[in-house]
């Protein structure tokens, strides 16, 4: 994908088997996001070529991404403020329930299954992080995705909500979602995922299970290491 005669990502490749969790990493600006959009369907790659469950995808746009049964969170969650939160995970039910009683019904679920059912009536501008990052998950779990694309959905949460949040990820995996997590905390690639690629200037400069990735040299000195260090008082 290039900007330009900017390269954000460049020969980055990924084959993905159904029921895995993958795991994106890197610094900043390393592409990750921008070949996620390209995934999800929200950026048209400047070269390459998608394909998801034998479909060419390259071209498709958002919606026939989530009709085809991708679908993605949003970094900073995007709800409707003045709705419910029942009827926000209704905006995803209507995709595949179409009639407003079974679209209901379906919500419902989905509140329940997310951990919502209390806050169900309640406007979407009342919620604090931990729920909204929820009711990003949940409205995407309503359209019925067959993948999942996380984008940093995890992030900002007390080391609490974090365990319910990885235990709700778990859940939703457990039901036959794939998923393709994109995060910085390393606790949630650790315990999550099966596999990462990690990122640096736009390349994939490491790939396997997260546990023999974390101890290659490179990946130390581009992501961990430096981390690391800035940690440090
Ligand atoms: N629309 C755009 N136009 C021009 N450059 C862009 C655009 N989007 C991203 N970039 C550049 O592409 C590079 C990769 O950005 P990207 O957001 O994919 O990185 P990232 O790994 O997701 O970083 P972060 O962890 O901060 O989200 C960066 O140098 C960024 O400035």
């Amino acid at each position: 994908m290039a900007f330009g005669s900017f390269r954000a990502v460049s020969g980055a490749s990924l084959a993905l088997d159904e029921g895995e969790i993958i795991g994106l990493i890197g610094p900043n600006g390393a592409g990750k996001s921008t070949f996620f959009n390209c995934l999800a369907g929200d950026m048209v790659p400047t070269g390459g070529r998608i394909v998801f469950a034998g479909a060419d995808m390259t071209r498709a746009s958002p919606e026939a991404h989530a009709r085809a049964g991708i679908g993605r969170t949003f970094q900073v969650p995007t709800t409707f403020e003045d709705m419910t939160i029942l009827e926000n995970v209704m905006v995803g039910a209507f995709l595949r329930h179409p009639r407003r009683a079974d679209a209901h019904e379906h919500a419902r679920r989905i509140v329940e299954m997310t951990g919502l059912k209390d806050q169900a009536g309640q406007r979407a501008r009342t919620l604090g992080t931990p729920g909204r990052k929820r009711l990003e998950i949940a409205r995407v779990l309503a359209t019925g995705p067959r993948l999942m694309l996380l984008d940093e959905a995890l992030a900002g949460l007390t080391p609490a909500e974090l365990q319910q949040a990885i235990a709700l990820v778990r859940q939703i995996h457990a039901t036959g979602v794939t998923l393709v997590i994109v995060e910085h905390i390393m606790e949630v690639i650790m315990t999550l995922t099966q596999r990462v690629l990690v990122f640096n200037q736009g390349h994939v400069i490491a790939s396997g299970k997260p546990d023999a990735v974390v101890k290659e040299t490179a990946v130390i000195e581009a992501y961990l290491g430096h981390g690391r260090r800035k940690r440090r008082p």
